[in-house]
């Protein structure tokens, strides 16, 4: 219906256009005109139409069962003004309340179901995964080009194989082989925090993107401003705000897709035009980076290159399909940064259209101007990390029970490793309260219906956006009381035993879609948990110095889809000498 309704609009415009350049022949600047106002007016009117026959189509194909409660919003364009733009868990948390587990709503005839307990989530898109496990059609993906990447790809035959790919690197018995990496870069890590601790979120980026540059293209990152990272961190900081709801007209109205990029109001086909040549730049240059290095035998071990050395038993070096879906499982490993929507960078994101409709790639300074400012490299892990550091700034108390905890084992001779885990029940308790307390993709990625469907006698049209609410789930007050405080002992038993929470699971999704990099993600967080409670205190700056049952979190995260902290000052010291020599220990 959606490709119906785009096609018919076209039609409808390249009519228009013909019945205005009859009536007036001569000259060029009066016939475009008046046929883009009468467009706009008439088109407004046959998308109306349109949305409310597909309305009654759906309608008619599931009587009998309703959609799932929610705010309706007003006739046609639905819910459209009732979509929250700020925070959006927080508002959907308070529509289930109102509603329900299941909650639908609709923007613009697309229907958006919100989920907000682990069985409905897990009925949904772990029972029902054939079903639930497409991601949404958005328009603008398609101008982006990025179906190559896995995350934002469709449930197909692509996803698949390049899913396949990635699983086989990250599932638990291949991740121990990438633990010397992990341990160097950690070890590179808390050299730079001891030198300049002032540098903490550049830190926490370089160590969170060398850590996967490495173990999939053997690659060595040196430094933040690293060429391959800022690619990707670019490509995502300038693209995913065109793929947040509402932030971009043309996802709503394909139709403008046909009109000029000249137009005032088409900025997006530029700057989307400049995503796509990021992406395939992202995908293809550290790639051909493994083939060389295989042709001249200087290929460090990575999973690419084992991947191409595979194509290569398998006679298949050449097979364009198989190196396609090794170039898309590779990229999709380094996630860049989506986050990042100040009005410095809304000005530098139309410098960046300016520039790149003018001369189709981006000018010397312009790419200096993004490399400096908008330079705030990792993603995820590197999230989880930077909340690690604001939990030890803010609570002393955890601070001083773990670092006990930590030197009980070590005997601070050496830093823990991973064989000591098993014997860190506060440890544990941390990590899995921090993945708790501020859930960082706290609406996940929605998965997409790819038929109608029928649950608990409600109706889900093919084509519903499907959000489970992790924030939500993992702040129900009657589970988790006094949620918005951080707390480990939680998680402990009265004799002092790890209790391991399955809701936490709901950090990183569900079903098919499920994040394959779970067991990685873990894996690193702890070895950077342990190794900087070995080495260092961290300290509120003084000036902020707040009492911890103060603390808002709303003042503490950002608000986006990957939400992350805040700045936030802290002193960061090496804890004593014995720390120091600790520090100057490990190898990097
Ligand atoms: C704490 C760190 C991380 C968190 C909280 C996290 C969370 C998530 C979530 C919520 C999803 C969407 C799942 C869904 O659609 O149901 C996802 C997908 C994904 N994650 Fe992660 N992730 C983390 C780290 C990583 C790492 C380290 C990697 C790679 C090494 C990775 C690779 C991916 C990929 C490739 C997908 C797309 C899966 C698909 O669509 O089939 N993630 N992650």
């Amino acid at each position: 219906m959606r490709r119906w309704t785009r096609s018919i609009g076209y039609l409808y415009v390249l009519r228009c256009g013909s019945r205005h350049s009859e009536s007036l022949p001569t000259s060029p600047m009066p016939t475009t005109m008046p046929v883009i106002l009468l467009t706009a007016v008439d088109f407004l009117l046959l998308l109306a139409c349109l949305v409310a026959l597909r309305d009654i189509a759906s309608r008619r194909r599931r009587i009998g069962f309703p959609h799932p409660p929610g705010p309706r919003g007003l006739p046609l364009i639905g819910n459209v003004f009732g979509i929250p733009k700020s925070r959006p868990w927080l508002v959907y948390a308070q529509w289930a309340k109102k509603y329900g587990d299941i909650v639908s709503t609709t923007a613009m005839g697309q229907n958006i179901v919100i989920l907000t307990s682990l069985k409905t989530a897990r009925d949904l898109f772990e029972k029902r995964a054939a079903n639930y496990s497409d991601r949404s059609t958005l328009p603008i993906l398609k101008l982006l080009e990025w179906d190559w990447n896995v995350p934002f790809s469709r449930y197909s035959d692509r996803w698949r194989r390049a899913r396949k790919i990635i699983e086989r690197s990250m599932r638990p018995s291949a991740i121990t082989q990438y633990r010397a990496t992990q341990l160097a870069k950690v070890g590179a890590f808390l050299k730079a925090l001891r030198s300049t601790p002032q540098d903490l979120r550049e830190h926490i980026g370089l160590l969170q993107g060398s850590i996967i540059m490495s173990i999939t293209y053997g690659y060595d990152v040196k430094d933040y401003d690293d060429k391959f990272l800022k690619v990707v961190d670019d490509m995502v900081r300038l693209g995913a705000p065109l793929i947040l709801p509402g932030s971009c007209l043309y996802n709503d109205l394909p139709i403008l897709g046909y009109l000029p990029a000249w137009l005032p109001g088409m900025g997006f086909k530029a700057l989307a035009g400049y995503c796509r040549a990021l992406g395939v730049e992202a995908r293809s240059a550290p790639m051909q980076l493994v083939q060389e290095g295989l042709k001249n035998g200087t290929a460090a071990p990575s999973v690419t290159r084992e991947h191409l050395r595979e194509l290569e038993e398998n006679g298949e070096a050449d097979g364009a399909q198989g190196l396609d879906d090794i170039a898309s499982a590779s990229a999709s490993l380094y996630p860049g940064d989506p986050y990042h929507r100040s009005l410095l960078n809304t000005a530098l994101l139309m410098l960046a259209v300016c520039s790149w409709s003018r001369h189709r790639k981006p000018s010397n300074h312009l790419r200096l101007l993004l490399v400096h400012r908008l330079n705030l490299n990792g993603a995820k892990t590197a999230a989880v990390i930077a909340t690690f550091f604001l939990v030890l700034a803010n609570f002393p108390d955890v601070q001083r029970k773990a670092q006990a905890e930590v030197d009980a084992i070590s005997r601070r001779q050496r830093l823990p490793d991973r064989d000591d885990r098993l014997n860190l029940p506060y440890i544990n308790a941390l990590i899995q309260e921090l993945l708790r307390w501020h859930t960082i993709i706290p609406l996940g990625i929605p998965h997409a219906t790819l038929k109608d469907d029928i649950y608990e006698g409600y109706s889900i049209p093919k084509g519903s956006i499907v959000i489970a609410n992790a924030w939500a789930i993992l702040h129900d007050p009657d589970v988790y009381p006094d949620p918005d405080t951080y707390n480990p002992e939680r998680y402990l038993t009265e004799d002092g035993q790890f209790k391991e929470d399955l809701a936490i699971a709901a950090n990183f999704g569900f079903g098919k879609r499920v994040c394959p990099g779970r067991h990685f993600a873990d894996s690193t967080l702890y070895l950077i948990v342990v190794s900087v409670l070995s080495t260092f205190s961290v300290r509120k700056a003084q000036d902020s110095v707040q009492d911890s049952s103060e603390i808002r979190m709303t003042d503490l995260f950002t608000d986006a889809p990957l939400s992350r902290p805040e700045r936030f000052a802290c002193s960061i010291t090496p804890r004593d000498d014995i720390a120091l020599d600790l520090i100057s220990g490990v190898s990097a």
